[in-house]
């Protein structure tokens, strides 16, 4: 027997995502225990601890099959001539293009999200895992014969064929008669047509594209006439430009055989095969490799820049992203590029690109960044919350990093994903059971007062004299007054409607006057905030504006450069829904605290969570 390897190489795993589930490794005793089938390869030392032999192909095919059946309720069978996959790389893949569409914004109007993945391969892994965990519909291609059956079968099995088609293509075709062709065009409005949400999205939309034409499910109810729906449905596809999120592919990277020898014996350029090889040759063999491959793609990809926002695809050879970048920039200049680490047990590269200008791809961060600034972790308990989303998620931090008198600016928001900036000039979450002994002693009450968990519009507000006054708040309204001597707040209350419109809360530093009140807020773009300064009678309404901003840039600059020397902690924290689990997750940014302070600040949240007295 082999010697053990590790699931994951130590080497590697920072490369995994950080929302990716094997960053802890699976017990593979709990595994064998379960599955008869992934037992049958392991052996037990003296201290019975379980070895797997992964240099045997079908110990690894029984890794795989036991892992998606106990962790995803997949059930999978893959042929012994066929390759299989290595679920921590594919789901790297899933988890950055679940950045890329929350970068996109996709998460926001419908939770419908449509995907072509280019060559599923015989377990079809990638739309299995997509529609399984992050609830995605896919129309799959496969040129091999066996694959693709195989491929059908799986689906078949796990009763997934309302989200995912697939269709047998010739290797010679990647987009090219798949999206124009009858059947997958069908396909994919009766998938649209099953989608409760999107009914009501279309209906709004065809509304908006001819107004008498749809009267169809105003209570969001799956009642109606399939045939006029289907006429709305195109309606919409003919209204709105893409019909695809995004595209993925994991493609064939070797140009020949003999090619595949050479790597195996090569453990530079991918990484050391860890696992024993598994696939059979067409899977792994493209006539030119995958630069021709790719190249490919990025050509048929201007054919389709209208239907399909987001292109992404894995490269298998560091080398050949450079070639992968220039091919691109000469497709055309408005694609996004984004090279990104995937890890398995192999190196992988993603590139993503776009042909919308609106997607600025390349802001999305690496996993290698992501890996390296690790966030800090915190589960939203659904116990402490009457409604388990992100707005209520959001509210409840927001009300704390209020009472904290931090700087929040909100960088994104959705109703699934809000990411925000903070900067503290002070450590006020340290020792706050200390301060609430001393107010209560000098007859403050605990400020917990009335406030709901999930962050009602009643509030305790302490005033500069270590009086509380209770007041009511409406959704949306200002307070710019001082606060307790040291900040003053300055406060918009996010309300679920609000997220769009990207309203915020923020501590502006007590040195600043209300002119600089009204920059950061207006620097923030709430439509409230210009209220705040009164503009002077003699100036048009135009000319005091153009001098407000040009004011506000010199002072953004400076006050920027100021905030960064004087802050103690910078941070972003986002919020996010990930399957059904509500986490906050904190990236240090910079500060004189270290990644102590952003540590604190969380222990703080954690307190409040275990005893709110905010
Ligand atoms: C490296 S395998 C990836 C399989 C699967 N996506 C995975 O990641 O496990 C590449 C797959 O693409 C298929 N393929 C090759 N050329 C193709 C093409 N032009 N269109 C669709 N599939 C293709 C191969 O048969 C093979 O199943």
């Amino acid at each position: 027997m082999a010697p053990e390897k590790k699931f994951v190489s130590s080497k590697l795993n920072k490369f995994m995502h950080p929302r990716n589930p094997y960053r802890t490794p699976p017990s593979f005793k709990k595994l064998s225990m379960k599955f008869p089938e992934f037992r049958a390869y392991c052996t037990y030392d003296v201290s019975g601890k379980v070895h797997l032999d992964f240099k045997n192909p079908r110990a690894v095919r029984a890794l795989t099959t036991s892992l998606l059946d106990q962790d995803f309720d997949l059930k999978v069978s893959i042929p012994d001539d066929r390759l299989v996959p290595t679920l921590p790389l594919r789901l790297n893949y899933l988890l950055w293009i679940e950045d890329l569409l929350t970068h996109a914004a996709h998460y926001d109007s419908e939770h419908f999200v449509l995907a072509i993945d280019i060559g599923v391969g015989a377990a079809c892994v990638y739309p299995l895992l997509g529609a399984k965990r992050f609830g995605w519909c896919f129309v799959g291609t496969e040129s091999d014969q066996l694959s693709f059956t195989s491929a059908h079968t799986n689906v078949q099995n796990n009763n997934l064929q309302d989200k995912i088609f697939l269709k047998k293509v010739e290797s010679n075709i990647i987009f090219k008669d798949v999206i124009g062709e009858e059947k997958v065009k069908s396909w994919t409005l009766e998938c649209k047509l099953r989608s409760k949400v999107d009914i009501a999205e279309c209906s709004k939309k065809c509304a908006e594209c001819e107004p008498q034409a749809s009267q169809l499910n105003p209570q969001n109810e799956v009642n109606f006439d399939e045939g006029q729906v289907k006429a709305e449905i195109k309606k919409t596809e003919e209204c709105s430009t893409y019909l695809y999120d995004f595209t993925m592919c994991n493609p064939p990277f070797f140009s020949c055989e003999e090619e595949t020898d050479t790597m195996k014996k090569s453990k530079k350029d991918r990484g050391e095969p860890l696992s024993a090889p598994t696939g059979a040759i067409h899977e792994k063999v493209t006539e030119g490799g995958e630069i021709s491959f790719i190249t490919k793609m990025i050509e048929e990809s201007q054919l389709f820049k209208d239907k399909i926002r987001i292109f992404t695809t894995l490269i298998g050879t560091k080398a050949h992203i450079k070639l992968i970048k220039n091919a691109l920039s000469t497709a055309s200049p408005s694609c996004s590029v984004l090279t990104e680490f995937c890890q398995g047990r192999t190196m992988r590269w993603g590139v993503a690109w776009t042909f919308d200008p609106s997607l600025k791809l390349n802001q999305v961060k690496s996993k290698k960044d992501m890996a390296t600034n690790k966030p800090l972790i915190l589960m939203m308990p659904r116990s402490l919350m009457s409604v388990y989303s992100v707005p209520s998620a959001w509210n409840m931090i927001n009300k704390w990093l209020h009472h904290l008198k931090v700087k929040v600016q909100v960088l994104k928001s959705s109703k699934y994903f809000i990411s925000v900036n903070v900067k503290a000039f002070k450590a006020t979450w340290l020792h706050q059971r200390r301060k609430e002994r001393q107010n209560m002693r000098r007859g403050v009450g605990a400020s917990n007062g009335n406030m709901n968990i999930d962050g009602n519009n009643s509030e305790i507000i302490e005033n500069g004299n270590g009086r509380s006054s209770k007041r009511k708040r409406e959704a949306g309204a200002e307070t710019c007054g001082d606060h307790d001597g040291e900040m003053m707040m300055k406060v918009n209350i996010c309300t679920d409607r609000d997220f769009k419109t990207n309203r915020c809360s923020e501590a502006i530093p007590k040195n600043q006057s209300s002119l600089d009140c009204s920059l950061t807020s207006s620097h923030l773009g709430s439509p409230h905030s210009i209220s705040v300064k009164e503009i002077p009678q003699n100036h048009s309404k135009q000319e005091n504006l153009k001098l407000t901003q040009g004011k506000d840039k010199l002072q953004n600059l400076n006050k920027g450069k100021q905030e960064r020397l004087e802050s103690i902690l910078r941070c972003n924290l986002q919020v996010k829904q990930s399957g059904a689990l509500i986490s906050l997750e904190a990236f240090y940014l910079g500060g004189s605290s270290g990644k102590d302070g952003l540590n604190q600040l969380l222990q703080f949240m954690r307190n409040q969570l275990a005893k709110p007295t905010v």
